[in-house]
Parts: C-alpha cells; structure tokens; sequence
C-alpha cells in the first residue's frame, strides 16, 4: 500500500540586536529589556514529518558537515565549541514536545537538523530552530501559523522565541517584516514597518558565550536609554540615524567575559567598520553598511587583514530576513 507523506521544510533565520538596553532586574531573576531585533539571511536548514509513534527523533549536525564548519573555525571536529544537544534537550525537541501536548496530537516528529547558525553567538540560533519547528509543526497538523497558542509556547521556550514566529498577541501576522522592537523579557513585539535596505557583516570569534553568564555579569544603569530614536530611524529608513543609535547594553560584561571581543570591535573598526557592535549577549559582532557592495568590500578587507583571531572566526555578509520564514512542503510516497 503506497501512502503519501508530507515533509515541512524551514531555514529558521538568525538575528541581530541593533539596540539592546537593561531597563529592569526582574524577581524572577531575568531582566526587562528594550531591544531591536533584526532577523538576517544566515540560517539553519530543518525539516519535519510526522511519524505514527509518539515523540520526536533529531537528527542535527554542523553544515554542510561537521568537518567542514569545524575546518572554518580552525578546531577540530571533536571541539567542545560544536557540541549540539540531540536529545530532549534541543529546542527543535522542546518546541515539538510542547506543541504535541498543547494540541493533543496523535503520534510524533521525525526532524533534521543541518546547523549554519553558530551557537553562542548571541545570534539566536536555537531559538529561532524552536519557532521555526512550531511553524512546521503547525502547517504539518493545520494549526494556522498565527495561533496564540505557538506564541505563548514559544514565549515558555525562550525570551527570543516569539519574534521568529513573526507575529504577536496584538500583531496576528506581519508577512512583510523583518525586524521588532522587544520589551518586557523580550518577548512583547511590536513588529516594524518598513523593508528597511539592511546590510551587514557579521564575524563570529569562535567563542561560545553563555547568555546567562553575561546577563549575570550586567548592571541596569540609573537611567535606560529608549529604543525610540532607532526605531524611528529605522521606520524612517534613516541609515547615518540608524547608525548613530546602534547600543547594546550586554556589551561590557560580554567584553569582560571574553576579552579577545575588544580586538575583534577594534580591528573591525580599523578595518572601517565604523558603527560595528556586539549582538545579543555576544560573542559575535556586526558592522551596519549601507549597501551590499559596502557590506562585501568590508567583508573582503576584514579577511585580507592580518587579525590574528581571523583563523578562528567566520565573517559573513547577510541581509534582512523576512519573518515568519516560509515553511514549504514537500509530498513523497511513504511505503508501508
Ligand atoms: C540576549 C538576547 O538574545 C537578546 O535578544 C535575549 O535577551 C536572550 O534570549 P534567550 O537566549 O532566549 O534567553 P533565555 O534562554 O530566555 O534565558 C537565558 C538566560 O538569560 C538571562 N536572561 C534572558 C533574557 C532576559 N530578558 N533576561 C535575562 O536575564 C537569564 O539568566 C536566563 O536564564
Ligand atoms: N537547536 C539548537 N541549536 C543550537 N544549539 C542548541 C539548540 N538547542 C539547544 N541548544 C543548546 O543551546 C546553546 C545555545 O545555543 P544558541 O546560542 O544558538 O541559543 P540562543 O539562546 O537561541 O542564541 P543566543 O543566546 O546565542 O542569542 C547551545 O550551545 C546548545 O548547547
């Protein structure tokens, strides 16, 4: 008997934080936070089915292979650095496992996962795999990709989980954006108007930061600064405002966790990458251009530099990715 299958597939983004601000230590140990989001065209690559047996089988790797991303970390394949979780404590598994019990659903997932997304970065990897499998999993069992339910899930996930579903309680669905203004843990949105014409490049040191070490090493100042100018600047398409509003409050306590990001900011910035910061709570930076050609002729000057740390790192050039990404849906035959 022949049967057909249906295979969800999604290259969950990643993102970086053009503003991050500490406005509050919270009681529950996390942080009120004012942040601007921007989802980026470097992603991971996964794919989901359903399987008769309950529960959810991972398979995960680095991409296009382990020795390869290995290769252009300058570490073997047997680092510490590349150690993924393929067990319950995934977020791919995670999300798929609250999504099974939210909406009673019969049998389980089969998944895999091909890793481009550095973990540790500060550029939302994990999180944006746990939003991207309950996207998948919500086209794979007709839940529509705007139920509230997928938001409060993600939300108990991860406070950057919500933004890569690309929609908010009083958002239902933004097919046209790319970037959010975060509040409360990070996950009240307010998605942004505006296909803003974003470019970067994006170095990655090989340096794998524990965000709950870096929040833990933070001070709220006396006095937050607001994200509104940079959202006007963004909504506005305003790049030298853009620019000169660039501020992540992390960046210290990462810099004091991981030394070796000061002369990665200071080389960037003499190799002209004037408005380069810290995403997230590290340890990747990123330099704002103001076209792709800018973006790439940084890329290149960064990479003919004579920066020793270059060996270890990944420098990339990205663009603005769209959210939700788009799930797409492959039919084969399944043989019983
Ligand atoms: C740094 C950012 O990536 C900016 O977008 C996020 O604030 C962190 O989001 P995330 O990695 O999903 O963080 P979670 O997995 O929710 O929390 C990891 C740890 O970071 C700290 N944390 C996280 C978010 C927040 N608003 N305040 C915090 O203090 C807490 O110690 C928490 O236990
Ligand atoms: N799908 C996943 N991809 C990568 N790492 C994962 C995943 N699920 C769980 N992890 C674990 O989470 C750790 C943090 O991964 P990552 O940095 O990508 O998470 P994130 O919180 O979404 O992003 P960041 O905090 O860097 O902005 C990894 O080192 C790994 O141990």
């Amino acid at each position: 008997m022949i049967d057909v299958q249906r295979i969800a597939t999604v290259n969950p983004p990643a993102k970086l934080n053009l503003f991050l601000e500490l406005v509050a230590r919270r009681k529950d140990g996390y942080h009120d936070i004012d942040t601007v989001m921007v989802a980026i065209d470097w992603c991971d690559h996964l794919t989901v089915r359903r399987t008769r047996d309950p529960g959810v089988l991972l398979k995960c790797d680095w991409a296009p292979s382990r020795a390869e991303y290995a290769a252009s970390l300058g570490i073997s394949s047997s680092d510490p650095l590349l150690d993924i979780p393929t067990d319950d404590s995934n977020l791919v598994c995670k999300a798929l496992n609250a999504f099974a019990d939210h909406f009673d659903i019969e049998g389980g997932f089969a998944c895999t996962l091909d890793k481009y997304v550095p973990a540790g970065a500060g550029m939302g990897g994990a999180s944006s795999d746990a939003a991207s499998a309950l996207l998948a999993a919500a086209r794979l069992c007709d839940v529509p990709e705007n139920h509230q339910a997928l938001v409060s899930i993600a939300s108990a996930i991860g406070s950057d989980v919500p933004f890569f579903l690309g929609c908010s309680s009083d958002q239902p669905s933004n097919r046209s954006a790319t970037a959010a203004k975060a509040t409360g843990t990070g996950t009240d949105l307010e998605f942004l108007r505006n296909r803003f014409p974003f470019h970067a490049v994006v170095v990655f040191p090989g340096i794998n930061l524990s965000t709950a070490k870096v929040y833990a090493q933070s001070s709220v100042p006396p006095i937050p600064l607001s994200s509104g100018a940079i959202v006007d600047a963004w909504t506005s398409l305003d790049f030298q405002e853009l620019s000169k509003q660039l501020m992540n409050r992390l960046s210290d306590p990462a810099r004091k966790l991981a030394p070796q990001i000061d002369e990665i900011l200071e080389s960037m910035w003499r190799n002209g990458a004037i408005t380069c910061q810290l995403t997230g709570s590290g340890s990747a930076c990123f330099a704002l251009c103001q076209t792709k050609g800018d973006a790439e002729a940084l890329e290149s000057t960064i990479r003919s530099s004579e920066n020793a740390w270059l060996e270890n790192a990944i420098v990339r050039t990205v663009a603005a990715a769209q959210l939700p990404p788009r799930v797409s849906i492959q039919t084969i035959p399944e043989i019983d």
